[in-house]
């Protein structure tokens, strides 16, 4: 990974329209930003993705029936550019959750840096780091989830789109649903393109009501892949138990 690539990119996070997003945060549980990793990093995020080093783990994930497709996570020090990822990002989200934690009169709040958080998280156990790198051949899917990995979680979290639909791969959307009380789940919808950034709900978010604020559940996966191969990169803040 070039260093020049990874200045790109922080200049990108540090210049992106933040209060723009936090607003559709707000309003819709997520916020796509278009064209944030430049496509030679992509490629090299895909490429990396048969080397023997850089990652802790490997999940096939028939074999926990969480779909079909792999991944791994990446360990410990992470790659720069999805080191700079975390740590540019998680404080622009942290108003966001804090915000979302008042709305819904929890006691929750965030620290505002990530190495913070990762404190928090290591005091619960929480050492192994959640970045992973997702791969779905024809016929992949990933089925509806939420990413907690222990009593630590910060509710907002990235993706990041290596593959472009269309030339790489059909099929294989974005799925988020959102369940409120009392009510059937409804399904959003996205196809980002290659590079761009999708950041969303990893739990549940508050959706206002007319007595005030209720909470809505949220999961997110992968609808069928037709064709092709599809890459995600995706970059959880907390950390893991194992
Ligand atoms: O491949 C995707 O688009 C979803 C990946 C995912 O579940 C995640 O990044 O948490
Ligand atoms: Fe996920």
């Amino acid at each position: 990974m070039h260093a020049s690539e990874t200045t790109t990119l922080r200049t990108a996070l540090i210049t992106a329209d933040w209060p723009g997003i936090a607003r559709q945060l707000h309003d819709n549980g997520y916020a796509l930003l278009p064209n944030l990793l430049p496509d030679a990093l992509c490629e090299t995020l895909k490429q990396a993705y048969a080397a023997p080093q850089g990652y802790r783990k490997t999940v096939m994930m028939e074999r926990h029936r969480f779909g079909l497709g792999e991944y791994k996570y990446f360990q410990y020090p992470l790659p720069p550019a999805l080191q700079t990822i975390r740590e540019e990002v998680y404080p622009h989200l942290v108003p966001v959750a804090n915000a979302w934690m008042e709305a819904l009169h929890l006691p929750d709040r965030f620290p505002a840096t990530l190495e913070a958080l990762l404190e928090q998280c290591r005091a619960h156990d929480q050492h192994k780091p959640t970045p992973l790198i997702l791969k779905y051949g024809a016929g992949g899917f990933n089925t509806l989830h939420q990413d907690l990995y222990g009593e630590v979680y910060f509710p907002l979290q990235t993706v990041f789109f290596l593959s472009a639909p269309g030339p790489d791969y059909t099929g294989g959307e974005f799925v988020l649903t959102q369940q409120t009380p009392r009510a059937q789940s409804k399904a959003i919808v996205l196809t980002p393109g290659k590079g761009d950034m999708l950041i969303f709900t990893t739990n549940f978010r508050p959706v206002k009501g007319s007595k005030g604020y209720y909470r809505a559940s949220m999961r997110h996966g992968v609808s069928e892949v037709h064709r092709g191969e599809r890459y995600t990169l995706g970059v959880i803040f907390h950390d893991a138990v194992s």
